[in-house]
């Protein structure tokens, strides 16, 4: 019986290094698996972790249909035992939907790696639909910490070190055009307390949000804006 597992925590809680060991491991034991991802920070079809591993993968875009992806490579005498999807919060709800009918009907096991929520504390669309079609859904174990201490459980966008609360939903990357910190996981505390417009400004000891803060192999491609 395949499942449908859905691997969630905040940006830069190691989602992509774990969707990387998770293909190893499968293919190492003579599995078969097709990873997909959408808009990865490094650049098109590829998968990159800030650990400092980066694997092509096949781009997904609003086209891809994952049923046809696996039928038309059984078809053509090609084994699927597995997907894995990463960024799948950029995937559309009806893409998430045809991966529960790969796992139903095609007996493929999907993981599925992303972020569960926006800037603004959404939902992604894509990973609101996870949420409810998942037969599991997993938060990572490497917790990623605020700067304040607490556990990191919310991603805030900066705008030169100020929290921004309004904006396009995805902006890939996660440095701007200077190289600064322009998302960052923080805990809900100090996401609230910064939320209030009089208090907006990262203040008060040092941030993650500033440059020489930044953690290393952060090199990211500057915010490239869709829809
Ligand atoms: N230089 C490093 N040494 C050890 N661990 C690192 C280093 N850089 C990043 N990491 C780990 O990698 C994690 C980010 O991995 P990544 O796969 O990019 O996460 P995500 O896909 O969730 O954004 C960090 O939380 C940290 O645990
Ligand atoms: C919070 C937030 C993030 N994004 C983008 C930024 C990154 O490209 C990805 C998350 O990647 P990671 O592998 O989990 O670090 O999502 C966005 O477009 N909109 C947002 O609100």
């Amino acid at each position: 019986m395949a499942d449908l597992i859905f691997f969630t925590g905040t940006m830069d809680c190691g989602k992509s290094i774990l969707a990387l060991q998770t293909d190893w491991t499968h293919s190492a034991r003579g599995r078969n698996g097709i990873l997909f991802t959408r808009e990865d920070r490094a650049g098109t079809a590829t998968v990159s972790s800030r650990l400092g591993l980066t694997t092509p993968a096949v781009e997904v875009t609003d086209a891809t249909d994952f049923w046809d992806e696996v039928v038309q490579r059984r078809v053509h005498a090609r084994t699927v035992d597995y997907l894995i999807c990463d960024e799948v919060q950029f995937y559309r709800p009806e893409q998430v939907e045809q991966l529960a009918r790969v796992v139903d009907e095609l007996d493929v096991d999907v993981f599925a790696f992303g972020i569960t929520t926006d800037f603004r504390t959404r939902l992604f669309p894509g990973s609101a639909r996870m949420v409810e079609l998942a037969d599991r859904i997993r938060l990572l174990q490497v917790e990623a910490l605020c700067w304040c201490g607490r556990r990191a459980t919310h991603n805030a966008r900066t705008v030169d070190g100020i929290m921004v609360l309004e904006g396009e939903q995805v902006v890939v990357g996660d440095v701007d055009v200077d190289g600064r910190r322009s998302t960052v996981a923080v805990s809900r505390p100090a996401y609230r307390r910064r939320s209030r417009p009089s208090s907006a400004r990262w203040s008060g000891g040092p941030s993650p949000c500033r440059p020489d803060r930044s953690p290393a192999g952060s090199s990211s491609r500057a915010g490239r804006r869709r829809r």
